[in-house]
């Protein structure tokens, strides 16, 4: 498989603060890749970098011939504010609006796939609720029908699974996985190992800095984890943005080459 999205030598600071650090490799087209790590390791950083919310301080992300419409982006639940007055119809059509004409009309044909995804994800009968009458569950659904109707090339979600009740997590993984043997790229921040062991056959293992990228049996180690947790203790949150000689003195991070 070939390299989709490329990073190099990666780092993405708040303020000068980095908060992820020098971070190099690749995402093969159709991979399904999981981010883990400690908290505040830089997972959230990392996906909002890659579908261009935040530019990069040091080195640089090559997306090829990927276009910001190529990239369907879910943010954490807690990011997404749900108290406009707006429907659920009306919420997963947003995910039509690149189709939608110069007055934001949508055609008969994106209102029947918009139906569709609503089924797909087990919500039809409920698109003129308001979203926020729905249980976190319910609108986790919304979402993943948006994306569904978005019909992105690379998809990337920031923990879809948090605070979602079992049986939703099980129908909204289902997806993925069928996002995935469609031949999507995507790209999913967890915090279940359990999850990610099961269903990423890839990971990138973050705690600022990379800890390792790759198959998910590999990368997901104990001693990674270790290491990991002892990484993302040691950071000092008043350090500078860093220079680019900071990787020489830091030997022994992984760092993967692009997937053939
Ligand atoms: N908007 C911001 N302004 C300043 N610092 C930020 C901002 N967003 C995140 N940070 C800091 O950057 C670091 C990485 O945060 P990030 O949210 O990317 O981590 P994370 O791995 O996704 O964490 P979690 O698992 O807790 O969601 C943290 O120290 C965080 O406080």
């Amino acid at each position: 498989m070939s390299a989709l999205i490329r990073l190099s030598n990666l780092t993405v600071a708040y303020e000068r603060h980095p908060a992820v650090h020098h971070v190099s490799g690749s995402f093969a087209e159709g991979s399904l890749t999981a981010i883990a790590g400690p908290n505040g390791a830089g997972k959230s950083t990392l996906l909002k970098a890659i579908v261009g919310e935040l530019r990069p301080a040091e080195g640089s992300i090559d997306r090829g011939t990927l276009m910001r419409n190529d990239f369907g982006y879910l943010p954490q639940a807690a990011d997404i504010v749900r108290r406009f007055p707006i429907s659920v119809a009306d919420t997963v059509m947003l995910g039509a609006w690149k189709n939608a004409g110069a007055f934001g009309q949508f055609s008969r044909k994106d209102a029947e796939r918009a139906r569709e995804a609503l089924d797909l994800v087990g919500l039809s009968g409920f698109e003129r609720r308001h979203i926020g009458s729905l249980s976190a569950g319910q609108f986790q659904r919304v979402l993943f029908a948006r994306l569904l109707l978005q019909d992105a090339r690379v998809i990337l979600l920031d923990e879809p699974f948090t605070a979602i009740d079992q049986r939703t997590t099980r129908d909204l993984l289902d997806i993925v996985l069928r996002w995935s043997r469609e031949g999507r790229t995507v790209i999913a921040v967890l915090h279940d190992f359990e999850q990610v062991r099961a269903y990423f056959p890839e990971t990138l293992l973050i705690a600022r800095e990379l800890v390792g990228w790759g198959r998910t049996q590999d990368v997901m180690s104990a001693t990674n984890l270790i290491r990991a947790r002892a990484m993302a203790e040691r950071w000092d949150m008043e350090a500078d943005e860093c220079s680019a000689d900071d990787v020489e003195s830091e030997g022994g991070l992984v760092k993967r080459e692009p997937a053939e």
